[in-house]
């Protein structure tokens, strides 16, 4: 095979590769976001120009020097740009017009410098330590602004990001080498730019993939995790993280208390004014609990009205004194509905969790204290297990016989001695 033919064959292989991989973007799933859905559309650009400098790269062995050096230099530049845009769109940002501006001097500066060189020198050693720095300055940019945007908790952004610190550093060592060094024939020089254009595809078509796909699934687990009308943690969240974090905090030996509550009466809310105020009411009953959380605590809207919370580092004892500040929180917050106040109050059923508790066979222990404080008349608190019931005026009344049966977690600690004082 000659080479004139040899090289036609690389340049439709790569170029049968760049639109595998252009039609594979399309298949990414696009973000809302306007600049982040366009992230897609310049690493697909990064595909095209790398595919023409690999191209213009090859007119050198059939006497086209300048067009070779002229759109070499361009195309190779406009890659690495393409590298640049795409992880600034990644992260939803615009280009700057300074920037734009900047780019445009730039490809212009080589442009000019390249033809200038082709005038006046036989040498081609500046075009080619032109076209090494043209390509390294985005890419360098890429890798900071990465630096700079990436969740450092997300592998794909930690991917991408390793990957350019991996380009900028065969750049700088791997470059000097190839364009000076290496001295053989022709079609050896073409074959080993093509291995090393096809590796940079791929590998940078691999990062963007991966970093897109990861945040996706952090977007989904969100979705998955999060209640749409309160904002708050879902029961998919209870079932799916809720015991991991019971066992980490139990590992740094801290107490953790359950706390579940139920909003009195709420189907008449609904009844007199309607469902789109109850989801309102529920809303509302939400942000209040949310007030009064603290940093690790967890709020979980298990389902309709019924809310749940771990309270970790917390002993029961501070637990009742935090429940029973939710209850007068919620008490002393109506909701405002055109000219009308609606009054709330909660029924809560709080336990503390023994070590090595299951959380999904101990909520129904704390859902039982829960209807035990309903069945007293509801806006209260009862411990599971404790031989005390906290009424509305927040006296502590020694339990009655239709308390909780101080049983299984009696040995949870005494009845909390800021309840008994009060
Ligand atoms: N607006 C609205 N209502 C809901 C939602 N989820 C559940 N509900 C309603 O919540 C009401 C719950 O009523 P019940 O379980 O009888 O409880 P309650 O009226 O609060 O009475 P107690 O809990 O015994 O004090 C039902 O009418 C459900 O339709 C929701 O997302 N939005």
């Amino acid at each position: 095979m000659q080479t004139s033919e040899l090289l036609f064959l690389q340049i439709a292989v790569l170029g049968v590769i760049t639109a595998v991989g252009m039609l594979f973007t399309y298949a990414l799933p696009a973000p809302s976001h306007k600049h982040k859905a366009s992230s897609g559309l310049y690493a697909r650009l990064f595909l095209l120009f790398l595919w023409l400098s690999y191209g213009f790269s090859n007119l050198q062995y059939i006497d086209m020097a300048l067009l070779h050096s002229l759109g070499q230099n361009l195309c190779a530049t406009l890659a690495a740009y393409m590298v640049y845009l795409t992880v600034l769109k990644r992260f939803g940002q615009a280009l700057p017009k300074t920037q734009r501006l900047l780019i445009l001097l730039h490809i212009a500066c080589i442009e000019a410098l390249t033809w200038v060189m082709h005038y006046y020198t036989e040498n081609m050693v500046f075009c080619r330590l032109l076209l090494l720095l043209s390509t390294l300055m985005p890419i360098v940019a890429a890798a900071l602004k990465m630096l700079m945007l990436m969740n450092s908790r997300s592998i794909g952004d930690k991917v991408l990001f390793y990957i350019l610190v991996g380009a900028v550093v065969a750049l700088v060592l791997g470059g000097p080498v190839y364009m000076f060094a290496l001295q053989v024939a022709a079609d050896h020089q073409s074959f080993i730019t093509f291995g090393i254009i096809v590796i940079a595809m791929i590998v940078f078509m691999l990062g963007f993939v991966v970093s897109v796909m990861h945040s996706l699934v952090i977007r989904l687990k969100k979705q998955i995790y999060r209640d749409p009308l309160t904002a708050c943690k879902n029961r998919n969240y209870f079932y799916d993280v809720a015991p991991t974090i019971v066992r980490k905090a139990e590992l740094h030996c801290q107490s953790v208390c359950m706390l579940v509550c139920d909003i009195d009466h709420f189907k008449s809310i609904n009844d007199k004014y309607g469902h789109l105020t109850g989801d309102k009411a529920l809303r509302h009953f939400s942000q209040l609990l949310r007030s009064q959380l603290y940093p690790g605590d967890i709020l979980i809207r298990m389902g309709g009205e019924e809310f749940l919370m771990l309270l970790l580092d917390c002993d029961l004892n501070r637990a009742s004194e935090r429940a029973e500040m939710l209850r007068q929180h919620i008490a002393s917050q109506p909701l405002a509905v055109n000219d009308d106040a609606i009054s709330l109050t909660a029924s809560f059923g709080l336990l503390a969790l023994p070590a090595g508790a299951d959380v999904f066979e101990i909520i129904g222990e704390a859902d039982q204290a829960l209807y035990q404080a309903k069945n007293n008349g509801r806006n209260q608190i009862i411990a599971y297990g404790q031989p005390f019931i906290q009424t509305p005026d927040s006296t502590t009344l020694p339990a009655s016989s239709s308390a909780p049966a101080p049983g299984r977690h009696t040995e949870l600690g005494a009845v909390p001695a800021t309840a008994q004082e009060k």
